[in-house]
């Protein structure tokens, strides 16, 4: 018997290749085995496995149409409220109530400050309005709750609704919202008016969430049953979801090839998740993981394309342009990547505030000198916009429709527009 405490022998690494290079499909074991690849030279093992991702990258962008085209989202990122009820030991976004009031602001951002921050961004193109934010702070903090029955709100996500349609009708932008577990209800509450939505799932890690000082010890809303529940529920709601994992939290390789795994599941069935994440973490001061290493890029790489492996050529893979260097960039396209995610040019990454995003301009360059055509697409993935009829809400059909190709793309340089603004009642 091998020892699963020790990494992959060289022989099994070999083994695995040999029988993905014949394009057999990759048992979970052997995807394991291939998560300890390395060595970038000429017929290195993760030379050979990255050869193997990009290869079937390559095959579904040109079933889809786009050969060579890797896409990005042009974006304004409205960190609603940074209370949150779980306290994530990787997260730097999260404040507390104290915090806010030293630093003299309010438990959420205002509607004005909203409406303003995606007028802004509309005025540079942008076409997806991403609200990224605490989850369900009013079940921990008594200041959320009170900020919110003082606006005349029964909850987090009813201002997030509220939000989403008054952006969607003064600006035109496309709310994707990213508010955290949402239950079947809510869930259909919103439908009508997002365009798309997204969790990250992160992991499957029950240890990582019941062990004392692991990252999700605390978070009730990182449990991985109640996670696979929502990516579940979005599937049956049809609602066009981004979800995916986040890696170097303490998880194992068993646990990336289960976590992966999860996802390839639950969007064969649904046809829902079309595009997702492999996002690897980064470790922030003043936070509990402050101390661990970052994800190592070979090990990011190797990842990354048995994400690509696993989740087959009809999904888009993600990386994060700002949470890699600038020179490492190549290797993720190398790698399996399609898709850069979310790109602002007004925005920080409130996540990362620390990694700015690139210029859209490096971005394309950079992807130009690896072959890839970079283009802009809307806040859900082409084959959902084409087929708005399964994926869309009648009410949000016309915005995305303004703003789409006649190959689901963004038209790039579009300007999003609001409605007129209603007659006032005679
Ligand atoms: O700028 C970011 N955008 C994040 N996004 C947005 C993403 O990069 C894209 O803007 C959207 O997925 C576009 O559809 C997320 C979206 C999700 O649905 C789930 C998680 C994330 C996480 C981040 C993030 O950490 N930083
Ligand atoms: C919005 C998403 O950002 C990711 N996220 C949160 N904190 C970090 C970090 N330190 N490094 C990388 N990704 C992070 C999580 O996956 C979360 O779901
Ligand atoms: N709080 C949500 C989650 O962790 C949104 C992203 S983190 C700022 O899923
Ligand atoms: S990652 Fe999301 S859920 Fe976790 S503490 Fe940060 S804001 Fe809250």
């Amino acid at each position: 018997m091998p020892d699963p405490t020790l990494p992959p022998s060289d022989r099994s690494v070999a083994d695995a290749l040999s029988s993905a290079e014949t394009g057999a499909t990759l048992e979970p074991d052997q995807a394991e085995v291939l998560l300890a690849a390395r060595g970038l030279g000429p017929g290195e093992p993760l030379d050979r496995l990255l050869r193997l991702a990009s290869a079937v990258r390559d095959a579904g962008l040109a079933a889809a149409g786009r050969p060579g085209v890797v896409t990005y989202s042009r974006k304004v990122f409205v960190p609603l409220t940074t209370l949150c009820r779980d306290r994530c030991h990787y997260c730097t976004f999260v404040d507390t109530p104290l915090q806010l009031a030293r630093a003299g602001r309010a438990p959420f951002m205002t509607e004005d400050e909203v409406l303003a921050l995606t007028r802004d961004g509309a005025a540079l193109e942008c076409k997806e309005a991403l609200f990224t934010l605490g989850d369900r702070p009013e079940a921990r903090w008594p200041e959320a709750q009170q900020w919110l029955d003082a606006h005349g709100f029964g909850s987090t996500l009813a201002y997030v609704r509220h939000l989403a349609v008054r952006v969607r009708e003064e600006t035109g932008m496309l709310p994707h919202l990213n508010p955290g577990v949402m239950t079947a209800d809510e869930l259909a509450d919103l439908r009508p008016v997002a365009a798309s939505m997204g969790m990250m799932l992160e992991t499957t890690s029950r240890d990582l969430f019941e062990r004392r000082g692991a990252a999700h010890y605390g978070s009730p809303d990182k449990d991985p049953a109640v996670r696979l529940q929502v990516l579940e529920d979005a599937g049956a709601a049809a609602v066009p979801f981004t979800t995916g994992v986040l890696l170097g939290i303490g998880e194992t390789p068993a646990d990336r090839v289960e976590s992966l795994l999860a996802v390839v599941d639950v969007a064969r069935r649904h046809g829902h998740v079309r595009e997702a994440i492999v996002q690897n973490f980064r470790a922030k001061p003043r936070t509990a993981m402050r101390g661990e290493p970052d994800l190592a890029l070979q090990e990011y790489a190797a990842a990354l394309a048995v994400a690509r492996l696993l989740l087959g050529a009809d999904v888009r893979v993600q990386a994060p342009p700002n949470l890699s260097d600038p020179a490492e960039l190549a290797l993720l396209l190398r790698a399996g990547v399609d898709d850069w995610g979310g790109v602002s040019p007004l925005t920080p990454d409130h996540v990362n505030p620390e990694r700015p995003w690139p210029h859209l301009d490096d971005l394309a360059r950079w992807s130009a000198e690896c072959g890839f055509e970079l283009r802009e697409r809307l806040a859900l993935q082409p084959e959902h916009a084409l087929d708005a009829q399964r994926w869309l809400d009648p009410a949000v059909r016309p915005a995305v429709s303004a703003l789409a190709g006649p190959d689901g793309l963004a038209v790039q340089g579009r300007r999003p527009v609001g409605l007129a603004p209603r007659r006032p009642a005679a």
